[in-house]
């Protein structure tokens, strides 16, 4: 497949790397500043760029018929935009807060863990991400994804906050240390015990190829999909 690359940071160098590898042609990298490129000359487009261009260049790809994978956080307020869009053109649209199959079989494990806490009402959740010191946006895109599901399977939770609380409030905890790839922790506490369960990404390879995983899946295909779709799991 020929792949354009839109933002060409710690990212989309990694997904190159891996692309070449399976054997895929990356025929454009777009970082700041470039402008009026062809976007047509791709089958498929990755954007791994930055919150503030994500949606443009999710609607330019859908609008020049090219399937596009997102996986830029921090933009989600446009999400229903892009899937009008996406719907309306005909196009092939996904967007994932995280590619990896690890992450994806953990947002299993914490719908699973929230529905079976639901009726126990002495233990409190609460959420912890760590990332590198570069990261635009907090708390962390897999961190919503993961207090979402909470919600939707918990009785008790009906919103989360950065560094907040109050009773039906998940409170996160965004944490930044240098060199960090991504780390997600789910905390049930009670006054006898706790139950912890966390991801910990040693690397970015594993966000790298799912992420190729899926634009290899979209090729061929109209509609917006998601990580379940591609991974036949959920
Ligand atoms: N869903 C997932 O699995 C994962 C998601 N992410 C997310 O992906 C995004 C990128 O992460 P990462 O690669 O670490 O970040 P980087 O900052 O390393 O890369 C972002 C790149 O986007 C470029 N950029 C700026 N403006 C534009 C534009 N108009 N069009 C295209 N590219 C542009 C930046 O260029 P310049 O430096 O010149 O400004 C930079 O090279 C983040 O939102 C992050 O949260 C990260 C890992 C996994
Ligand atoms: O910015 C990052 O690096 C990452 N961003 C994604 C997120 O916001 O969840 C995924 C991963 O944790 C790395």
């Amino acid at each position: 497949m020929n792949i354009a690359l839109l933002g060409y940071g710690k990212m989309g160098k990694t997904i190159e790397q891996i692309a070449i590898k399976r054997g895929h042609n990356v025929v454009l990298t777009i970082d700041k500043g470039d402008s009026n490129y062809d976007i047509t000359k791709a089958d498929v487009a990755i954007d791994f760029s930055i919150p503030t261009v994500a949606f443009n260049n999710i609607s330019n790809c859908i609008n020049n018929k090219v399937p596009v994978i997102s996986g830029t956080t921090g933009w989600l307020d446009n999400y229903d935009k892009a899937v009008a869009l996406c719907k309306e053109k005909k196009g092939a649209f996904i967007y994932a807060s995280n590619y990896s199959l690890g992450v994806n079989i953990f947002f299993e494990l914490n719908k699973t863990l929230a529905k079976m806490m639901s009726t126990l009402k002495q233990y409190n959740v609460s959420m912890e991400e760590t990332h590198h010191t570069q990261k635009l946006d907090a708390p962390s895109g897999t961190a919503i994804s993961l207090a979402n599901d909470i919600i939707s399977q918990h009785i008790n939770y009906d919103n989360w906050k950065l560094d907040g609380s109050g009773d039906t409030i998940i409170p996160i905890t965004a944490k930044r240390i240098e060199d960090v790839p991504g780390t997600h922790t789910v905390n049930y506490e009670s006054e006898v015990d706790s139950i912890t369960i966390e991801h910990v990404a040693h690397t970015r390879q594993g966000f790298a190829l799912g992420a190729v995983i899926a634009a290899e899946w979209i090729a061929g295909k109209t509609g917006v999909f998601t990580m379940n779709d591609v991974l036949n799991i959920g």
